[in-house]
């Protein structure tokens, strides 16, 4: 018997487009399993927002279905809303308020908030506590948010450009604070364009291309199957290659690497890879699959 892990969210031939709009995406499938980090890249209007809000049950679909395990999100059920959060890009935060008011909205609606790493947190983003929103800046209001997210204990976290608009130490802030702050159970989605402020914090990665999945994958499972290197030259039979003025980057398959074994996977090169259409598909592990 196989027992797979909880599909925290599961994709079924989706069709969307927005009214009077052209389709945006036609038979989309995509699953996501519980205790991942996963970033969703993409280029502009490749559709990452569009996603994250379906996911989040704020769209409905044309057709196919997006399910919250037995929810379909747009049916914006109690038992899927106090298990989601979504942080969207440009967050909308009622000025009235104080900060310990709204974060009392929170903790009322979600059974697992907790306050102590909330206060943890807003210390690391140096936000204090007890003053009205309309003080804050727009970047404190979204670093308020995230603290708030991350502090739910919501089982899915879908978090579209969470670093857009946060100045460089507050980058660094939001990379500490999320590395080893989520639990097995948990799964968040990180939605962005600049790769480098998830390098090294997701597990997996998928791309968004044209309202197609171009590529789902584990990024162990990735650094099995290629070498993402650099040299003066790129070995024969590179699938992708970037040349630069010192020499080249590279993916190769790894029985083609002649020795080397590279590094982690650039999440730039394996992009701008997929985009040029070079590495695409499903390289999913299947240790999360317990056999008997
Ligand atoms: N509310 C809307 N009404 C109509 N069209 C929309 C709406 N929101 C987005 N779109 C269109 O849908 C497409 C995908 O947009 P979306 O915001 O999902 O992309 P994205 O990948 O998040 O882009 P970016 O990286 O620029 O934020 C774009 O062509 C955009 O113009």
């Amino acid at each position: 018997m196989t027992v797979k892990q909880f599909e925290m969210i599961s994709i079924k031939e989706l069709n969307f487009s927005y009214p009077k709009k052209p389709s945006l995406c036609e038979g989309l499938n995509l699953q996501l399993e519980e205790g991942k980090v996963i970033g969703l890249l993409g280029m502009n209007g490749a559709g990452k927002s569009t996603l994250m809000r379906l996911m989040a049950g704020l769209l409905k679909p044309v057709s196919g279905e997006v399910n919250f395990g037995i929810y379909p999100t747009f049916d914006r059920a109690v038992p899927f809303l106090n298990q989601m959060i979504f942080v969207p890009e440009k967050v909308s935060v009622p000025e009235f308020l104080s900060v310990k008011e709204y974060v009392g909205v929170y903790k009322d609606f979600y059974e697992g908030f907790d306050l102590d790493k909330l206060e943890n947190l807003l210390v690391e983003f140096k936000i204090v506590g007890d003053q009205r929103i309309s003080n804050l800046s727009f970047g404190q209001q979204k670093k308020l948010q995230i603290a708030i997210g991350l502090s739910t204990g919501a089982k899915l976290m879908l978090f579209d450009e969470p670093t857009n608009g946060l100045d460089i130490p507050s980058k660094s802030t939001f990379r500490k604070v999320l590395s080893g702050s989520l639990q097995e159970d948990q799964t968040m989605v990180i939605s962005t364009h600049q790769v480098k402020d998830i390098e090294n914090l997701v597990d997996q990665v998928i791309v968004l291309d044209e309202g197609m999945i171009k590529l789902h994958a584990d990024l162990a499972e990735l650094e099995n199957e290629f070498v993402f290197s650099q040299a003066a030259k790129a070995p024969e039979g590179a699938i992708y290659v970037e040349s630069h003025l010192l020499g080249a980057q590279y993916i190769a398959r790894q029985f083609e690497s002649v020795g080397d074994l590279g590094g982690s996977p650039d999440l730039e090169l394996l992009f701008n890879a997929v985009i040029a259409g070079k590495l695409t598909g499903e390289f999913l592990s299947t240790q999360n699959q317990v056999t008997s």
